[in-house]
């Protein structure tokens, strides 16, 4: 099963002999508002919900937590680093992340790091024990410290900020007026030489360039271009088409997600929706110690969108069974919009939308016809498969969200009984939306490149596109992600000529070359719900090894009077090959731009060099950032 524990629940309410029931309840044409009471009372009578936000952690040792930190300053005194380094783990096992014992041990081992050369450590402490109980007095050696990291590893601007930050803290430093004076001169200079290098790197820097959509803004779905239309279809439902010819390299789609979140533990991201900066040592959230910030403005502005309200229960979402991460987001996205509305105009919109027929076209519009990205009913309304949904799973999603709302309640959210039902309801929905559409459809998310290798990728975020989301899939893809692939915001690009009146379609990850015709349909099937009717798969086009090359051109040559020509250019194509390296080919794209279009105009598909040439501008269109080179 693809869902985390999915027995969880169902496991002891068989034990309980109860599950019959559940299945006649869930078969009966009930309201969600309904289904979600019925699961609620089920678990409470069951006594399957907890009765504390209590974490049951215990601190081995506070008493010895002190000692070992003292031994850990004296084998720092005599540089044995490493040796303190490890004492200071030691003692931060005895502490409370958020007593003042656990800060200082936490800002001696980032000391210890910053002598034995690890700098990425030294941060990661040094941001930790700043948002932790840190003594104000001593501030100032932390922001020091971190500017210095900061600087070695690159990060100018970071410095020049941390320094800027000590200076303000260096006025309630315990220290002489002449050892103060001196420090700050020390700070000073650094400051300053962070501001040259600065001025230098602007200087050097190229202006990266802006996307426009082609034709400009779409006047209904300002996230589209102005020259594709939403259209409907018996096997695809909603669709996008083009209106006029596209090209390769036009811009079809710019996108900003309507909710987004981390989507690992061991890489650190910016929690708060609007950033989902990738980066290190970013600071994490004082009181969960669970999310992590690029800074208090990020911050504080995550706290305004709802962490205030999710930071006591972080902890007990991130164990909630099926996708933790996914429940996580699920959380902040009710959050936000009960931030925004009030619970009272925030029922009244789900119980609206649950209670009025949905029309599947115009779905996600707003009452002056625009289908916009930040819109909440927008993001609401996206399809769910709720219909195909299997009842277990159903079941499974009302028991989550109820453990959610109860996590929610017991830290001392105040909800009136009669608003439980459609709280609860919008949960279920949100998760489901987020379930096809962000998690199963997690392909354009931010990602990052494993060790300069394009195709070893880590997905970075989990991030919910409204309008990317109307774009069908097919296994043979007209248009693709572009720019930066850490980016938040996500540009779609078309890779292949795209005539009037053909769909646009992205991939969901399955592509034709590389997957045969069965398992493509299998996970189509499985994952979506839907029979794949892409032309590889009604042709049943070959996989890689076994498409056609250029040797049997003749025969694929839609055009005889182009035969010469097209020879012609495939081998220079395949010269082009030979000498220009991958990493340059995004100087070539109008090369790449033409000769695709030749092909596609003359070669009957599927063609090894078409097919070739389609992953060149696919790869050129997207800019990697590198694990091993995270940049600021
Ligand atoms: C992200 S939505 C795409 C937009 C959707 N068609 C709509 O009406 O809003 C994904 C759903 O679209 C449908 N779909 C996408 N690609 C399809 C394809 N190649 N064949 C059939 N259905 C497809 C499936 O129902 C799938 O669950």
């Amino acid at each position: 099963m693809e869902y985390d524990d999915f027995f969880h629940y169902t496991s002891r309410l068989l034990m309980a002999d109860v599950m019959d029931d559940v299945k006649v309840e869930f078969s009966k044409p009930k309201s969600a508002k309904q289904r979600f009471m019925f699961t609620r009372a089920l678990l409470l009578k069951h006594k399957m919900l907890a009765s504390t936000l209590d974490m049951g952690i215990q601190y081995d040792h506070p008493a010895t937590s002190k000692s070992l930190r003292q031994s850990g300053n004296a084998l720092f005194k005599a540089e044995l680093y490493e040796e303190a380094a490890d004492m200071y783990t030691k003692s931060l096992r005895g502490s409370k992340p958020s007593s003042e014992c656990y800060a200082l041990a936490m800002a001696n081992r980032s000391a210890a790091h910053f002598h034995m050369g690890k700098y990425e450590q030294c941060l990661t402490g040094a941001r930790c024990a700043m948002g932790a109980n840190y003594p104000s007095k001593l501030a100032y050696k932390l922001y020091e410290r971190a500017g210095r990291a900061e600087r070695i590893l690159g990060f100018v601007e970071r410095a020049k900020e941390s320094y800027a930050v000590c200076l303000t803290r260096l006025d309630k430093a315990d220290m002489s007026a002449e050892n103060k004076r001196k420090f700050r001169a020390a700070v000073e200079i650094a400051a300053t030489e962070c501001e040259q290098l600065l001025t230098e790197q602007k200087r050097t820097m190229e202006t990266p360039s802006v996307e426009h959509l082609v034709g400009g803004r779409n006047e209904n779905i300002p996230a589209l271009s102005a020259f594709v239309e939403l259209k409907m279809s018996e096997d695809m439902g909603r669709g996008v088409y083009a209106t006029r010819d596209i090209y390769p390299g036009d811009v079809v789609a710019i996108d900003e997600p309507y909710i987004c979140g981390p989507f690992r533990d061991d890489i650190e991201v910016c929690h708060y929706n609007g950033c989902l900066k990738l980066g290190f040592a970013l600071f994490r959230c004082p009181k969960c110690q669970l999310v992590y910030y690029c800074n208090e403005d990020c911050m504080n502005k995550d706290y305004k969108d709802g962490h205030n309200l999710a930071c006591p229960i972080i902890y007990f979402i991130k164990l909630t069974p099926g996708f933790p991460r996914m429940n996580e987001l699920a959380m902040k996205w009710f959050l936000k919009d009960y931030l925004k509305m009030g619970l009272k105009k925030y029922c009244l919109i789900v119980d609206n939308f649950s209670e009025s027929k949905i029309d599947p076209m115009t779905r996600g519009f707003d009452e002056i016809g625009q289908y916009k990205s930040d819109n909440f009913l927008t993001a609401y309304s996206l399809d769910n498969s709720e219909n195909k949904l299997p009842m277990e799973i159903l079941f499974f999603f009302n028991c989550i969200a109820v453990d959610m709302l109860h996590y929610l309640i017991l830290s001392g959210f105040k909800i009136p009984e009669r608003y439980i039902g459609s709280v609860g309801a919008s949960l279920v929905r949100i998760l489901t939306v987020l379930d096809l559409n962000c998690r199963k459809l997690n392909i354009n998310a931010p990602t990052v490149s494993f060790r300069r290798d394009r195709r070893l990728t880590l997905r970075i975020a989990l991030t919910l596109y409204p309008t990317i989301s109307l774009f069908n899939h097919s296994c043979d893809a007209n248009i693709k992600r572009s720019g930066e692939i850490t980016d938040r915001i996500r540009v779609m690009k078309a890779v292949q000529p795209i005539p009037k009146g053909t769909q646009l379609c992205c991939t969901y990850g399955m592509i034709y070359n590389g997957h045969d015709k069965e398992s493509r349909q299998e996970v189509c099937n499985d994952r979506f719900n839907f029979k794949c009717n892409c032309q590889p798969c009604i042709k049943n086009w070959p996989t890689f090894n076994l498409i056609p090359n250029h040797h049997s051109i003749l025969k694929y040559i839609l055009n005889p009077s182009m035969a010469d020509i097209v020879s012609s250019e495939c081998k220079k194509f395949m010269e082009f090959t030979k000498s220009v390296e991958p990493k340059d080919h995004c100087q070539h794209l109008n090369y790449l731009y033409s000769f695709i279009k030749l092909l596609y105009a003359n070669v009957e598909r599927p063609f090894a060099l078409y097919e070739d040439c389609l992953e060149m501008i696919g790869n050129a269109h997207s800019i990697s950032t590198y694990l091993i080179s995270i940049c600021e």
